[in-house]
């Protein structure tokens, strides 16, 4: 029986997601297209009469930028919004920073599907001689993490995700949860998955054909012991969301560049 409803979000489009990098760990903000599809997210689930009681975000811009304009789009200034590097985007290593389908012209769109899909595989590890490494480690807002720097990740499969958000989810959002607050959870297209997959119940195999798409509001109920109990909702125009699943998924395809 649904006892609680959660909802997550995959913020909306980044410059990079633009682009079609890996951003991972890259402080990138909102596109213009991405505040929009934040303010529309945040407009719609005040049209369905939704409320909100507190948020969590990740220690990323581009998640608490959606979160403040949800807030902002439905009246609700005012809710808390916890931030934890727990529900930061996976860390992609070494291929962040680069380009989907260059990476798919180089190595085969398989390889480029393995390396984002697959549950627990772990792309190579980013080092020092990395042109984002010093951006990352040397941001401030990885001093203010429950583990120290050098213990941080350098890359991830979605498993290590799972992994280092799990004592996140029981220890602070599970409480507030059972409180009969009303969560959401402003996060990534694969901190988002991962928690999915657990919530869900979703197989090793299976997860690797879920895709999120930007900026659309997706509804969880839950039981007692905080499993879905219904077939998640993606809330908007149903149409638009699948041509925007299709488009993420398509990022991983070969292009040959225009000359
Ligand atoms: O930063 C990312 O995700 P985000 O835009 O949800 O923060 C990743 O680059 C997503 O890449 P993917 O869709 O290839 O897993």
């Amino acid at each position: 029986m649904s006892k609680y409803k959660l909802f997550l979000l995959r913020h909306g489009e980044g410059a990079w997601n633009k682009e079609n990098r890996f951003c991972s760990w890259v402080d990138q903000k909102l596109s213009e297209n991405g505040v929009t599809e934040a303010q529309d997210c945040g407009k719609l689930l005040k049209e369905q009469g939704y409320k909100f009681d507190i948020v969590f975000t990740s220690i990323l811009s581009r998640s608490i930028q959606t979160a403040w304009l949800v807030l902002e789009a439905m009246g609700l200034e005012w809710v808390p919004v916890v931030k934890a590097w727990r529900l930061n985007e996976r860390h992609y290593g070494s291929l962040i920073g680069l380009n989907r389908a260059e990476m798919a012209l180089l190595h085969g769109e398989e390889k480029v599907k393995l390396w984002r899909r697959s549950y627990d595989i772990t792309p190579p590890v980013i080092d020092e001689s990395h042109p984002y490494y010093h951006e990352i480690y040397n941001d401030r807002r990885y001093t203010t993490c429950d583990v120290p720097i050098e213990k941080l990740p350098r890359a991830e499969s979605l498993k290590e995700v799972l992994d280092r958000l799990l004592p996140y989810w029981d220890s602070t959002i599970v409480p507030e949860i059972r409180k009969e607050r009303n969560v959401l959870i402003s996060a990534h297209g694969n901190s988002c998955r991962a928690l999915l997959k657990h919530l869900e119940g979703i197989s090793d195999e299976d997860i690797a054909s879920v895709t999120l798409p930007t900026g659309i509001p997706v509804l969880l109920e839950l039981d007692e012991n905080l499993r879905s109990v219904k077939p998640r909702q993606l809330l908007g125009d149903q149409a638009k969301i699948q041509a925007a699943i299709k488009k993420v998924e398509d990022q991983g395809k070969a292009k040959v560049k225009k000359m």
